[in-house]
């Protein structure tokens, strides 16, 4: 399992590991910078390549000095290690003697700044270890300057050790690839920071996992076999048993919305899948819909059982939404509340007493949550963890979509970190709404069918890059299928 944890509990973990263990900081970092060395040799630079390692005063410079060292004795022809100030902490002291005897070329940044900036603008590759998980707030000055060289330098390539320096702040290191060490940090995957990263690889060193779990915040997600237990999809199931399922959605002018997530549903192990839309947009809808049983919202209170239901994609905004928004929550325990009904969700919410419950899923965008939350979109960003006190008092899960996709529920976390442009485009949401209101009715938990929907929407969005390029979102719809084998959601040969 990958757990993330934020980066003070990340230093818990380490002092837990040295005050407990009796591991002592030297002995993790050598196991650090180690992992670090086979990782960047393998993967990304030749010994051919010039590399410099900039270091800081702590710890995080220490692993770039471990790994200038073996690069030296791997036989480089070009490293330099530059630090930025000599006053540094015992441990990196001890492997600064190191660097100085074995003759390794080394400048101060304080001392020689031109000289170090004509080296680093020479570089193919800089690692960064300028600053790890102790680094607070916005930069220091003399740090700043240093990382706004580096950011503004051409054809160079950044290795950031842990986490990026500057990750706090608006003017911090763009690093190419980021290795976080021992566990991955939560803060790498806000949505903000994340640009910042790059690729985020993981180096394992002496912690041992219960510490790792007693931190945790929460798993990365990258396939479904976390979940995979609860799913229930028989060989002997017929339609009828699989789920009925509702879309409320569409409204004039706004068909495309309403086909959209309801072919995305059909597209999933559901059984049946009913299209409510008002009686202005029947006549309209009704020859197109295909396999979709139409039907007027007017007639939902024929309808006294649905297995799920999604509300919202294209539904439009008015107080007529809000009042059908109110009735469905009353009827109905289980389903999606995406787009148009995010926003009646917030005038309901502040309007009288929801109670949400644990079968309700929310797909907001950034914005949308934003609104919902009554935050602004910069803080989401920035803290997409805001998000957990609403789900506490809700009851309910919600995916908080973005390039990185974060998932919360009552005592749950997961990220899904997505970072695949093509998938951004118009109607996404809607079939990941549909994919998700038809997961609800194989799964028994609404968090896990939440982590699965965002998990098949991005790997159908993977295979049809592959096959056709950019697409569109109804040519999205025609991957879920195939998606949803892929990951694993197939039928079960034996019953449960
Ligand atoms: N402690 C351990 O057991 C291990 C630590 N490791 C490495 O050590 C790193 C953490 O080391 P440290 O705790 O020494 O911390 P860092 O090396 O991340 O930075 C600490 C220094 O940064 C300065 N600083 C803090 N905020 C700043 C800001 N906003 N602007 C400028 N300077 C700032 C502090 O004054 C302090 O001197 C990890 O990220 C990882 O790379 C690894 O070697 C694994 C084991
Ligand atoms: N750069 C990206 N990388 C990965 N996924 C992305 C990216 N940009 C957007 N997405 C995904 O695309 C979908 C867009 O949804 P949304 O904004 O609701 O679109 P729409 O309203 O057009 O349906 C979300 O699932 C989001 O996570
Ligand atoms: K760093």
């Amino acid at each position: 399992m990958k757990h993330i944890v934020s980066m003070d509990s990340a230093a818990l973990i380490d002092s837990g590991v040295q005050q407990n263990y009796g591991i002592p900081a030297i002995i993790l970092m050598e196991q650090a910078g180690t992992a670090l060395s086979e990782l960047f040799f393998d993967k990304f630079c030749s010994a051919s390549d010039s590399v410099v390692f900039l270091c800081g005063t702590g710890n995080n410079g220490g692993d770039a000095m471990v790994m200038a060292r073996n690069a030296f004795f791997k036989g480089f022809s070009s490293i330099k290690v530059i630090i930025t100030k000599e006053s540094l902490r015992d441990i990196p002291a001890i492997q600064l003697d190191i660097i100085r005897s074995l003759g390794i070329d080394t400048y101060v940044w304080e001392n020689d700044r031109s000289i170090c900036e004509e080296i680093c603008s020479k570089a193919d590759w800089i690692v960064e270890g300028l600053l790890g998980i102790g680094q607070k707030s916005e930069l220091r000055q003399d740090i700043k300057s240093i990382v706004s060289f580096i950011n503004n330098l051409d054809d160079i390539r950044i290795f950031s050790i842990d986490v990026p320096a500057g990750i706090y702040d608006d003017y911090g290191l763009i690093a190419d690839v980021t290795v976080n060490v021992g566990v991955y940090k939560q803060e790498c995957f806000f949505p903000s920071y994340r640009k910042r990263c790059g690729d985020i690889h993981l180096v394992e060193i002496s912690f041992p996992p219960e510490l790792i779990k007693r931190q945790s915040s929460g798993l990365l997600i990258e396939d479904i076999s976390v979940f995979s237990d609860e799913l229930n999809i028989s060989r002997y199931s017929h339609k009828g048993d699989r789920g009925r399922i509702g879309v409320f959605a569409g409204s004039a002018g706004m068909l495309g919305a309403a086909l959209l997530s309801g072919k995305s549903v059909l597209r999933t192990p559901s059984g049946y899948v009913y299209l409510f839309v008002g009686n202005d947009i029947f006549e309209q809808i009704y020859p197109i819909a295909g396999p979709l049983v139409v039907k007027k919202e007017s007639d939902l209170q024929s309808f006294d059982f649905m297995d799920s239901v999604l509300v919202g994609p294209g539904w439009g905004r008015c107080e007529n939404r809000v009042l059908l928004l109110s009735s469905i929550l009353k009827k109905f325990d289980k389903g999606v509340i995406d787009a148009d009904a995010i926003y009646s969700l917030k005038l309901l919410i502040d309007k009288e007493d929801v109670s949400l419950g644990t079968g309700w899923v929310l797909t907001p965008h950034i914005g949308e949550c934003a609104f919902l939350l009554n935050t602004t979109v910069d803080k989401l960003l920035k803290n997409p963890l805001i998000c957990q006190d609403f789900v506490n008092r809700h009851s309910c899960t919600l995916v908080l979509k973005s390039h990185v996709t974060w998932i919360f529920s009552p005592g749950n976390i997961a990220v899904y970190d997505g970072c695949f442009s093509p998938l951004g485009t118009a109607g996404s949401g809607d079939v990941l709404a549909g994919l998700i209101a038809g997961l609800l009715t194989a799964y028994t938990s609404s968090f896990s069918a939440a982590c699965a929907g965002v998990i098949a929407h991005a790997n159908a969005a993977k295979l049809l890059y592959k096959d056709k390029g950019w697409f569109s979102s109804d040519m999205l719809v025609d991957y879920i299928g195939l998606s949803l084998k892929e990951i694993g959601i197939e039928i079960y040969e034996r019953e449960r």
